[in-house]
């Protein structure tokens, strides 16, 4: 089932499109459940629960991520606010979000970089706080713009890829076997660029730089693979190459579990078995991709009445 917890998007009347024709439900100034939806006016979004959580379940032993409570404060605003959300194994996510939604925050402490304010985090069995993230880290693949701002333009492919088995960037004087620099080969191979290997990495497009850091976050063969904005910046052969790319991924149940940000449902690759919809720090929905991404729940994220549709595992979206 679909935890569908949240859903701020209040058409304005006075805007045509938004009556009538939206996929949104009409909402009631106080509360309203249309078609099984919690649905709260934006001012109950903006609102804060008066008294927080200091108590959490214990963690899912089985969970590959188990978040509770995840409060993330800076300068007075929660740019998170009490996420309660649980990853297994099998399962593949997409983070859908608007600009400034929290996307990066959750990813950034889902993959053991940023600790909460409040709230209890476990990654793959350990919780944050009572483990050495060193030890943690290398067990979580990352792919990011923060990350791959630290990438030497003056490295070679083969060495931003392989240098991931020591959790670095910039080859310095580790020794990687055989079974490394195989290992990146076959990485690159997977992703289609690995004739790129002793090119510099600044020397190339921003496509074929996205496939690189890919391979390279599962260098490590990670028990759980992160990508944020994976897609951002390519043009459409190079995202739609990507997103077959990470389809063949997804679909693998040999595949680690899959975190995939983005702000585009263009961009969520067939084989994405779950969705977790972020507003303002907050849950819209989470769950089974079918149950949690719906017009609705989409046009609640966006604060957009949009219409949603699927054709053949791919979602296009776009205003009424
Ligand atoms: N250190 C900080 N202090 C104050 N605000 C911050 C800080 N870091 C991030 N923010 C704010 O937190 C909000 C969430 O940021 P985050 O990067 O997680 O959003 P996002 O959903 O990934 O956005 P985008 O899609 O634009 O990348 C933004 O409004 C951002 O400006």
């Amino acid at each position: 089932m679909a935890r569908v917890l949240l859903d701020g998007y209040v058409p304005d009347a006075s805007r045509p499109s938004a009556v009538g024709r939206a996929a949104v439900p009409s909402v009631s100034p106080v509360f309203s459940v249309t078609r099984g939806v919690s649905v709260v006016p934006d001012s109950a979004l903006k609102s804060r629960s008066a008294t927080p959580r200091t108590s959490y379940p214990d963690p899912d032993p089985d969970a590959v991520l188990d978040l509770a409570g995840v409060t993330v404060t800076r300068s007075g605003n929660d740019l998170l606010h009490e996420i309660d959300w649980q990853v297994r194994e099998d399962e593949r996510w997409v983070v859908l979000g608007p600009n400034g939604a929290g996307k990066t925050t959750l990813l950034s402490v889902a993959a053991a970089r940023l600790h909460p304010t409040r709230g209890r985090v476990a990654i793959l069995g350990e919780q944050l706080g009572k483990v050495d993230v060193f030890e943690l880290r290398p067990r979580i693949g990352l792919s990011s713009a923060s990350l791959a701002e630290r990438i030497p333009a003056d490295e070679t492919v083969a060495d931003v890829v392989v240098t991931a088995a020591y959790a670095v960037v910039g080859r310095f004087t580790e020794q990687y076997d055989g079974l490394d620099a195989d290992r990146g080969r076959s990485l690159l191979a997977q992703f289609g660029v690995e004739h790129l290997a002793p090119r510099l990495y600044g020397t190339l497009s921003e496509g074929e730089r996205k496939r690189v850091q890919i391979a390279r976050a599962l260098m490590t063969d990670p028990e759980v693979l992160m990508l944020d904005e994976p897609a951002a910046g390519l043009d459409l052969g190079g995202r739609e190459d990507l997103v077959h790319r990470l389809s063949v991924l997804a679909s693998d149940p040999a595949s680690p579990a899959l975190v995939l940000v983005t702000h585009h449902v263009e961009e969520i690759p067939p084989g994405i078995t779950h969705a977790l919809l972020l507003r303002q720090g907050k849950v819209v929905a989470a769950g089974p991709l079918d149950e949690a991404l719906t017009a609705q729940t989409l046009s609640s994220t966006f604060g957009l009445a949009l219409r949603l549709d699927r054709v053949d595992g791919r979602y296009a979206a776009r205003a009424l």
